[in-house]
């Protein structure tokens, strides 16, 4: 049996076909609704929030936190996905999404995202604390609503603004820990906050036709790549100097001095072969925005071993 439905606000020609019988019935397509790759980095930073924070840890409570943070990350793209279903149907690199393919309803996706959301919640609550629970809470707010819903569609500075949603984790880890805040989760979100600039704008450099396509204002649609290409170089600068802030406040010693400054040092440098790309009087691309390529994968690899380097001097350098 087959269904048709349209979406509401879908661009013309966006209209979708539903198989009945298949509709929602491959485990595969919920998995994707949760964004699982970008899960995986959060998650990371979420755990380490766990781990930089004082005191023993009791590893059931840090087990179910990480799962608490993996379940409201993947809640939040799903109503990311809900919401966006009109815009990912115009897009290359969103337009095989399991809602804009048809392959599940958009309804299903919503009532998803928010159970998981609140099922995240209610446990984040039980097993730690009302901070660690809130904060939670705050940031699917955050992705979901403000960034989604608001910022995404309305303005170039959306994700500057809307980085702090994925920002948070650091801070959620450690109030689940410890019931409280402190100086440190608090530079880790400094620092997540400040890498998501030059991390997406890397990205829209050579997505930026399809962006401009779905009319999202994203700032190489609405400013230009010139300008963007500016932009990514003094976010890298500026995260560079924030990433050694914990070594300035004696939070953390040579070890984590030295990985924070070398991979600052190769973002910088990617930053400065996207301004150097070959391009246009409009500063598009004339090589493929390989140089654009690169610096979105170095971003993924920097923030990773960049906190793979906090641990490791936690860990074993005595301060
Ligand atoms: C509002 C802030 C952010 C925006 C707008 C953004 C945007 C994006 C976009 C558009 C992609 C490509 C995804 C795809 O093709 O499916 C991506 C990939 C990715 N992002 Fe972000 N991102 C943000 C924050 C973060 C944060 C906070 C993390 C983790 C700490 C993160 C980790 C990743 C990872 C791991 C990928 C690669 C996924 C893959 O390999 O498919 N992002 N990001
Ligand atoms: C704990 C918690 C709730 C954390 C939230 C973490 C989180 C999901 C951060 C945002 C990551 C992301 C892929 C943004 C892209 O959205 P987009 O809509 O601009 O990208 P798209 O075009 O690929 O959909």
């Amino acid at each position: 049996m087959s269904g048709s439905a349209t979406l509401p606000g879908a661009p013309e020609g966006a209209g979708l076909t539903y198989d009945a019988s298949r509709v929602g019935t491959d485990a595969r397509d919920w998995l994707a609704l949760l964004k699982p790759r970008v899960i995986s980095l959060v998650v990371f930073t979420g755990a380490a929030g766990l781990a930089m924070a004082p005191g023993p840890l009791n590893p059931l409570v840090a087990a179910v936190s990480i799962l608490c943070i993996c379940m409201a990350s993947g809640a939040a793209g799903a109503i990311n996905m809900w919401y966006d279903r009109d815009i990912d149907a115009v897009m290359k690199r969103t337009v095989t999404r399991p809602i804009p393919d048809g392959r599940i309803r958009p309804e299903a996706a919503l009532g998803y995202g928010i159970g998981l959301s609140v099922a995240s919640v209610i446990l984040m609550w039980l097993a730690t604390n009302a901070l660690a629970a809130g904060i939670l809470a705050f940031s699917i707010f955050f992705y979901a609503v403000i960034y989604t819903m608001w910022l995404k569609r309305s303005t170039p500075q959306n994700i500057v603004i809307g980085g702090a949603a994925g920002a948070f984790p650091p801070m959620i880890g450690w109030a689940a820990a410890t019931g409280s805040m402190a100086v440190m989760p608090v530079v880790m979100f400094g620092i997540i906050f400040l890498w998501t600039p030059p991390h997406f704008w890397s990205l829209s450099l050579y997505a930026c036709k399809d962006y401009g396509r779905a009319g999202i204002p994203m700032l190489p649609v609405v400013r230009g790549a010139r300008h963007t290409r500016w932009q990514i170089l003094w976010y890298t600068i500026i995260l560079t100097a924030v990433s050694l802030v914990p070594s300035f406040l004696h939070l953390a010693g040579w070890l984590y001095t030295g990985v924070a400054s070398v991979l600052g040092a190769g973002f910088i440098y990617c930053a400065i072969q996207v301004l150097r790309d070959r391009q246009d009087a409009n500063g598009v691309s004339l090589t493929g925005d390989g140089a654009a390529r690169r610096s979105f994968r170095y971003s993924l690899a920097y923030l990773f071993f960049l906190f793979c380097g906090l641990l490791a001097d936690h860990a074993f350098i005595v301060h």
